[in-house]
């Protein structure tokens, strides 16, 4: 495997008693788009500060590039940001803030020009470039944020929630957009969300973070499908949970006693442990013959436009989540229904310890 382009190893950072990161390993490969994705508080913008030199880690290093710029001032790091309110200058142009760091390297007119010119037209702001910073809207100037970082030809970009000050139809084309934009730059970057949805649109891989570590990095498709922890499984997408005891385990098929009867999934545990069984909700279907079936009541129906939620309760009070196309024919709550799913679709994990977090 090739070296990782940006190599974070073993970063860590406390504020008095309070450890904010907590060994954060993170290899990024070069032209990889990364989120860091996880709930406020978790750590997020302290690893890219640390990342950006705007922060030292109290242990752990950070290597681009094969150098390591762990203690490198910021304006030394080749590294580009863009942050929810990083100030562009309200006094300068759009053509010349974005020329603006060019200028600063001693850049030669022409190229200043032709890079401006380039810029502006990757972000689509070159109808805009005498304007004054102050006469755009939000959107706009997070355009010419991500131009005036990219100008620069910095070897990293790192974006922290750029888009949360948007609303959410621009949001979504303006994450496509950067999307579009970094790759045809072939700029590595690392993006900072507590968004889900913007996570599982935008990267290449998600760096799941939870209490000051990452708890999973992995492609979208796996964070969603395959998420290795039950926190994982909670804040990225929506789900089901049964608890359960393996009662059987037989070549990495297991079988598990629910009070909503016994299931079979895939997962090494020894018979006796208690574990927490998960289900994505567009996973089962309303109907019996499954490899995975149990009785369940209607309680809601929730019309959310291009599907519905069925909201069930599983009996000794555990609730299951379906998402359809449509409600079933004639069901209504308090109807008493099968629902099935796939042993393969169902995700087994160790029960929380008594009184620990989920
Ligand atoms: N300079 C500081 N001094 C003291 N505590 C800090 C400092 N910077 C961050 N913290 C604390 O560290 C924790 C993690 O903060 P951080 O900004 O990295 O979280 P985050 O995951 O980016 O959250 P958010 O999504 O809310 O920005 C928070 O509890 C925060 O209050």
């Amino acid at each position: 495997m090739n070296p990782a382009f940006l190599d974070i190893t073993g970063a860590s950072r406390s504020f008095g008693a309070a450890t904010v990161l907590d060994g954060v390993d993170l290899a990024v490969g070069k032209g990889e788009f990364i989120s860091l994705l996880g709930p406020s508080g978790c750590g997020k913008t302290t690893l890219l500060r640390i990342v950006a030199g705007l922060m030292t880690p109290d242990t752990g290093r950070v290597v681009l590039d094969t150098h390591e710029i762990t203690r490198k001032p910021p304006h030394r790091r080749d590294i580009g940001v863009v942050f929810q309110n990083y100030a562009l200058f309200p006094h300068l142009s759009v053509a010349e803030n974005v020329a603006f760091g060019l200028k600063a390297r001693g850049a030669a007119r022409e190229t200043i020009a032709l890079t401006v010119a380039r810029y502006l037209g990757l972000v689509q702001m070159t109808a805009f470039a005498d304007r004054s910073i102050k006469a755009l809207s939000g959107g706009q100037q997070q355009r010419v944020a991500v131009a005036r970082a990219l100008a620069v030809g910095p070897k990293l970009m790192l974006l922290d929630e750029p888009f949360s000050a948007l609303d959410r139809k621009l949001r979504e084309a303006m994450q496509i957009d950067l999307k579009r934009i970094l790759r045809e730059v072939g700029t590595t970057a690392i993006f900072v969300t507590h968004d889900q949805d913007e996570a599982l649109t935008m990267s290449d891989r998600i760096a799941v973070m939870y209490r000051g570590r990452i708890e999973q990095l992995d492609t979208p498709t796996q964070i969603y499908h395959r998420p290795a922890t039950p926190f994982a499984l909670d804040f990225v997408g929506l789900s089901s949970r049964l608890a359960g005891t393996v009662v059987a385990s037989h070549e990495r098929m297991l079988t598990i006693e629910t009070a909503a009867g016994r299931l079979c999934a895939p997962g090494q545990f020894i018979p006796g442990s208690p574990v927490v069984i998960g289900i994505r909700p567009e996973r089962v279907t309303v109907g019996a013959g499954g490899e995975n079936s149990i009785e369940a009541t209607l309680i809601d129906i929730v019309f959310q436009g291009a599907r519905v939620q069925l909201h069930f309760e599983a009996p000794a009070g555990g609730r299951l989540l379906v998402e359809a196309h449509e409600a079933p024919s004639g069901a209504a709550p308090g109807a008493s229904l099968p629902l099935s799913w796939r042993q393969a679709d169902t995700l087994v994990y160790p029960a929380p310890a008594e009184g620990g977090a989920a």
